[in-house]
C-alpha cells in the first residue's frame, strides 16, 4: 500500500506513465500527471478520480517544471515519488547512403534534449521540493525513478540519438543517487524491453508480432500494468538505489 504518497509522473497521459499514475492511485496515492498540453493528460486526469490533476508541462522547459511542483505543493501539500516517463522514440541511421544524407542534427539533438535533458531537468528541480519532507524512521525523503531502455545497452540500426538519450539516463544514475544520498533520495532507473503502448503502435501489427517472437520469455510485449508493478516494488523497497533494472523478459535486441 502507498496510502498518502503523493506521485509527480511525467508522460502520465500515456503508455507507461499513465500505467503508473493508474497504480499508484489504487494504492492509495495521489498522482499529478505532468504531459504536454497537447497530450490527453487533461481528460485521463478526469477518468482517474479526484486524487489526480494534470499540469501541462514540457519536460525540457524550467518554468513548466516549477510551476507543475507549485502545483503539487497546492494540491497535495509536499511530493514523494517522482516517476519520469516522458520521453520521444526516434529511428535515422547515422549516414542514409541512397540518399548521400547525414543524420540531421536537430533532430539528434531533440532526442536528447527530451529524453535525457528533459528528465534531468525535472530531477534537478523535484529534488529540492522532495528534500523538504521529514525523513521517515529509515531517513528516507522520497523517491525519484527514471524511464530509460534496453536500447541503452543494445541499440538497434538507426537508434544512435534514442540509444545516446538512454544511456545518458543510465549513466547519471547512480551519481545522482550519490549526490542526493545524503537527503535519504533514492534514484532508479527502469531499462524497459518492449511494451504495448501508443509508442509501440507506431510499428505495423507483423513488425510487432516479429518483435514478440524475439523475446525469450513471455514471448509477447509487456503490459503497461507490468513495469507500473515495478515501479511499486521500488517505492517500496528501500535498499534499491543507484540501480537500473531491466524489465525485458530476457529480450536482447539484434542489430
Ligand atoms: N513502450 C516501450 O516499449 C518502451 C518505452 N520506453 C520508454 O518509456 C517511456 C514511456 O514510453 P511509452 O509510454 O511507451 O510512450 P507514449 O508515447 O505512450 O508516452 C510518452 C508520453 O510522453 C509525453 N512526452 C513526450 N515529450 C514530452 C515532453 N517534452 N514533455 C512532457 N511530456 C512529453 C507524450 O506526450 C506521451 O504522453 C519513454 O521514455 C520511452 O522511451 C522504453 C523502452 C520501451
Ligand atoms: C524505441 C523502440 C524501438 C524503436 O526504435 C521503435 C519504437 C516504436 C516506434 C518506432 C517506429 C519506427 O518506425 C522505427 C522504430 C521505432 C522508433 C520502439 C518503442 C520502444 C522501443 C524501445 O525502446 C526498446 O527498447
Amino acid at each position: 500500500m502507498l496510502k498518502g504518497l503523493v506521485g509527480l509522473v511525467t508522460g502520465g497521459a500515456s503508455g507507461l506513465g499513465r500505467a503508473t499514475a493508474e497504480q499508484l492511485l489504487k494504492q492509495g496515492g495521489s498522482v499529478l500527471i505532468c504531459d504536454l498540453p497537447t497530450s490527453k493528460g487533461s481528460e485521463v486526469a478526469k477518468e482517474l478520480g479526484k486524487n489526480v490533476a494534470f499540469a501541462p508541462v514540457d519536460v525540457t522547459a524550467e518554468g513548466d517544471v516549477r510551476s507543475a511542483l507549485q502545483t503539487t505543493v497546492d494540491k497535495f501539500g509536499r511530493l514523494d515519488v517522482v516517476v519520469n516517463c516522458a520521453g520521444i522514440a526516434t529511428a535515422t541511421r547515422t549516414y542514409n547512403f541512397k540518399k548521400n544524407q547525414p543524420f540531421d542534427l536537430k533532430s539528434f539533438q531533440k532526442t536528447i534534449e527530451v529524453n535525457l535533458i528533459g528528465t534531468f531537468n525535472v530531477i534537478r528541480l523535484a529534488a529540492g521540493l522532495i528534500g523538504k519532507n521529514t525523513a521517515d524512521a529509515d531517513g528516507q525523503r522520497g523517491v525519484i525513478i527514471n524511464t530509460a531502455s534496453i536500447a541503452a545497452f543494445d541499440g538497434q540500426i538507426g537508434q544512435a540519438a534514442y540509444s545516446a538519450s538512454k544511456a545518458g539516463i543510465v549513466g547519471m544514475t547512480l551519481p545522482i543517487a550519490r549526490d542526493l544520498s545524503k537527503q535519504g533520495i533514492r534514484v532508479v532507473t527502469i531499462a524497459p524491453g518492449l511494451f504495448r503502448t501508443p509508442l509501440m503502435e507506431l510499428l505495423p501489427e507483423t513488425a510487432i508480432r516479429d518483435l514478440e517472437a524475439a523475446v525469450p520469455f513471455p514471448p509477447r510485449l509487456g503490459h503497461p500494468h507490468e513495469f507500473a508493478l515495478l515501479v511499486q516494488s521500488i517505492i517500496q523497497n528501500p535498499m534499491i538505489n543507484g540501480e537500473t533494472i531491466r524489465i525485458d523478459g530476457s529480450l536482447r535486441m539484434q542489430p
